[in-house]
């Protein structure tokens, strides 16, 4: 049975009046990783982005249905997008660090979420849980942009679990990183497992079927107009999705037949 941390019911996100995504409904299981897949434009990005209220950042962007967080309407009037980006985090395609020193990129969402504690303590935990402490522990000083495309992405996941989020978002985190860095960060995603839920967007399906517990795959469906909306077409126990799909619209997109 799926422990819930995200509720999502009949989710539809446009943009200005463009529906880009109709009517989603899915549950997200705590401490698991869920994988988003689809072919290009069905809407990934745009229902990741839904998790922490990224959406509100775009100018035009309208979320209608529900999505509950721990039992929570995440939309509700009194909750602050700013506390739900610190309890879910996001990694974006390219990393991106802020152009300061290793420690800096680090210390900054705990220097001004204002948490308690020894920041160096905070900085090294963050950096030993993503993995890269090692590697920068005599050079914390340096600035964050000298460091390798997956040390940075690494560094940006550090970046990410420094505020102690519950969820982590994922969008194509490893796309711009080589096959050695892709799988440094499979391997964290992994191991981070135990103590987040991690939803992470890829166009990858190997990586997919290697790290996720639960697949959703999304389709355009195009409607009487001729207009493309991203739709969710199944939702599964990764093995399941990628050994015995329910619909042939998956089974053509993972055996490589579309998309
Ligand atoms: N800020 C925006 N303004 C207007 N339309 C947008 C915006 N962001 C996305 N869209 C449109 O919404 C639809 C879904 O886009 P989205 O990026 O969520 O898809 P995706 O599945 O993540 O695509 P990709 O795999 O190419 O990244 C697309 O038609 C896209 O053009």
């Amino acid at each position: 049975m799926l422990d819930p941390i995200f509720e999502i019911s009949d989710l539809s996100v446009w943009y200005g009046d463009y529906q880009a995504v109709r009517d989603v409904t899915l549950q997200i299981g705590r401490r698991q990783i869920t994988a988003l897949i689809g072919p290009s434009g069905c809407g990934k990005s745009t229902v990741l982005r839904c998790f922490n209220r990224m959406n509100d950042l775009i100018p035009g962007a309208r979320v209608d249905g529900k999505i509950l967080f721990d039992g929570e309407d995440l939309y509700a009037d009194y909750v602050d997008p700013i506390e739900v980006r610190r309890r879910i985090g996001m990694v974006f395609q390219k990393p991106n660090p802020f152009p300061k020193s290793i420690y800096d990129n680090v210390a900054y969402g705990p220097r001004v979420n204002g948490m308690k504690g020894n920041l160096d303590d905070i900085v090294e935990k963050a950096l030993t849980g993503a993995a890269l402490w090692d590697e920068v522990k005599d050079k914390l000083k340096h600035n964050a942009l000298a460091l390798s495309g997956g040390q940075q992405q690494r560094l940006c996941i550090a970046r990410a679990i420094a505020v102690k989020p519950e969820v982590i978002l994922m969008d194509e985190p490893c796309s711009a990183l080589d096959p050695l860095a892709t799988s440094k960060i499979e391997d964290l995603m992994q191991t981070l497992a135990g103590e987040y839920t991690t939803i992470i967007v890829t166009h990858n399906m190997q990586q997919a079927a290697r790290v996720s517990d639960r697949t959703a795959f999304f389709t355009a469906e195009v409607d009487e107009q001729g207009v493309r909306h991203g739709r969710l077409v199944e939702y599964d126990n990764t093995s399941r999705i990628f050994s015995t799909p329910a619909d042939k619209r998956t089974e053509d997109y993972i055996s490589g037949r579309f998309g």
